[in-house]
């Protein structure tokens, strides 16, 4: 019996086949630490009948968590104003003014039910014998919300489905609460494993399988295998869809010249037993921080063990902008152009489009050792300020510019000593920090920014100094944005010569670093190097 006929349909479900999901066995669950089908869910589903009854029978109504609310409102944003949900929940929780606790749950449910946004809705396809494009879309929010609970998360099963029913009830259609709560239910009775078994078992291709069980689309699924393999490391895959899959650990940069190194910023912070554990916290001015460490592959780069990174920054007492949310890959990117060789003073480098201003910042710093400025270019003027504002600490090395880094004002009429072309991109390195992301971009998206990124990188190339260097980086693995846009632009570009940034990237990082492949550019992953999935390649003009 599949989970789907093991179920209890709600009054407004159609009745009529799951779409598959024929013979659920044991199966292989992807989730960790907090899916739940680790724990025994077997048992709980063999109980379960006895709670639905009670919960059939007018269980006491429930109340809804502020969380629960503050979750779908944010779920609503992201749907209906592409709002990014890093931006739209701190507004959210604000507003709502949760205390830690709930503004803690309010975030584990909105990333967990965007990530998991495509298995969620394998499942309640299944669950509900209907497509999840004829389900209302405040319904399906509500329903994510509720599997997530179910799970990825350790909520009590009448709790998850009562506070699901009632928040249906509030936000959406009445009349389909008992849906609902039927849906829930029948999702409630199986384990994770049982369902990724009727998953696998109703999709039509492996692919379809994996990208379901994995939450990612499956054009993305094969733009990352095709990545892999171009590397011979193929069989990288399911760790590379896992590590998606995790929030990330915050990683911090110190930039260079600041006068703690990223150890003696850690160090100052280590936790008062000295274990050095990142689940540590430490306490500073009688309130607890979160604890750093000193690792990842960048040598400006350090860990934050959890929570408020501001408080970390903080703590540590640098001038404002010295200490900084940056992700690993993202520094050695930066310091893979500005430590290529050295720097003579007076050199001029342009970053060609800088916003938010994150490397601009590194570069910068860089800069300021070694005699040289920097012109920083974005287009948008809002996102300009941005960079003002990320560049603080090293103003005196950055000027900041907006134009179209098509265009020769871009430029000033100038040649570079260093260009970094940081080109807009489908993002598809980032997806385990923006839950949202891998919903939003389309194959169809492609094109546009190839064309763009060609351009970009025409322009940029025609203003480097004869013998400077360009660095072409991307946060996207997908290999129409790397690989095939560095053979086009060589095969169109006489007298550009590529570098061998594979031996940039292991110069610079902080030990050991495992870039494979047989090409010169370097690919960064997650699931190896903990860091976004960031693509460099450098080229210097004869
Ligand atoms: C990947 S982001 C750069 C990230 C940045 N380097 C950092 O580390 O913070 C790409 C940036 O290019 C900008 N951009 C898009 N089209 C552009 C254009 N035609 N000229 C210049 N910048 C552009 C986008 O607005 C975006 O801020």
């Amino acid at each position: 019996m599949s989970p789907a006929d093991r179920g209890d349909r709600g009054e407004n479900q159609r009745g009529g086949n799951s779409g598959g999901g024929g013979n659920s066995r044991g199966g292989g669950h992807q989730r960790g630490g907090n899916a739940r089908g680790g724990q025994g869910r077997g048992s709980q589903a063999r109980g379960a009948q006895g709670r639905g009854d009670r919960a059939r029978q007018g269980a006491p109504r429930a109340r809804i968590s502020a969380a629960r609310l503050v979750a779908y409102d944010v779920l609503r944003d992201v749907d209906e104003r592409e709002a990014y949900a890093n931006l739209a929940l701190p507004s959210r929780i604000r507003d709502a003014d949760l205390d830690g606790r709930d503004a803690g749950l309010a975030t584990e449910l909105v990333a967990g039910a965007l990530r998991w946004r495509g298995r969620y809705d394998r499942i309640i396809e299944l669950a509900a014998g209907r497509a999840i494009a004829e389900i209302d879309p405040r319904t399906r929010n509500v329903l994510r919300l509720g599997v997530h609970q179910l799970l990825g998360m350790r909520t009590a099963d009448h709790a998850a489905v009562n506070e699901s029913v009632e928040l249906q009830r509030r936000v959406a259609n009445q009349n389909a609460a008992g849906f609902v709560n039927g849906v829930l239910r029948t999702v409630g009775r199986s384990t994770n494993e049982e369902w990724d078994a009727a998953i696998s078992e109703a999709a039509r291709t492996p692919d379809e399988a994996l990208a379901a069980r994995t939450s990612h689309p499956a054009w993305v699924l094969r733009a990352l295998r095709d990545a892999l393999r171009a590397e011979g490391r193929e069989a990288e895959l399911a760790a590379l869809l896992a590590a998606d899959n995790d929030a990330p650990r915050v990683s911090l940069a110190v930039l260079p010249g600041s006068e703690l190194t990223p150890e003696e910023a850690a160090a100052a912070m280590a936790p008062s037993d000295g274990d050095g554990s990142l689940d540590d916290a430490v306490v500073g001015d009688g309130e607890a921080v979160p604890a750093l460490r000193a690792v990842g592959p960048s040598p400006l780069g350090l860990e934050l063990s959890g929570g408020d990174p501001s408080r970390a920054i903080a703590a540590i007492r640098e001038p404002e902008g010295v200490v900084r949310v940056q992700d690993q890959g993202s520094q050695l990117a930066a310091l893979a152009l500005t430590r290529l060789r050295p720097v003579r003073a007076g050199e001029r480098w342009l970053d060609l489009c800088a916003g938010p201003g994150g490397k601009t910042a590194v570069l910068g710093a860089e800069a300021l050792l070694g005699g040289a400025t920097v012109r920083a270019n974005e287009v948008s003027e809002h996102r300009a300020e941005l960079v003002r504002r990320s560049t603080v600490a090293v103003s005196e090395a950055v000027e900041v510019v907006s134009h179209d880094g098509r265009e020769p004002a871009a430029y000033g009429d100038e040649q570079f000593d260093r260009i970094l072309v940081d080109a807009p991109c489908t993002g598809l390195g980032a997806l385990r920090r923006r839950p949202e992301a891998r919903w939003r971009k389309q194959p169809s998206d492609l094109p546009q920014l190839t064309g763009l990124q060609t351009e970009l990188l025409d322009a940029a190339v025609a203003h480097l100094a004869p013998g400077g260097v360009l660095a072409y980086v991307t946060c996207s693995p997908h290999l129409a944005e790397t690989r095939i846009a560095v053979e086009r632009l060589l095969a169109r570009t006489p007298g550009l010569t590529e570098l061998d940034a594979r031996a940039a990237i292991r110069g610079v990082a902080r030990g050991q670093i495992d870039i494979a492949g047989e090409s010169l550019s370097a690919q960064l992953w997650p699931h190896r190097h903990g860091t976004d999935a960031m693509f460099v390649a450098l080229f210097t003009r004869e």
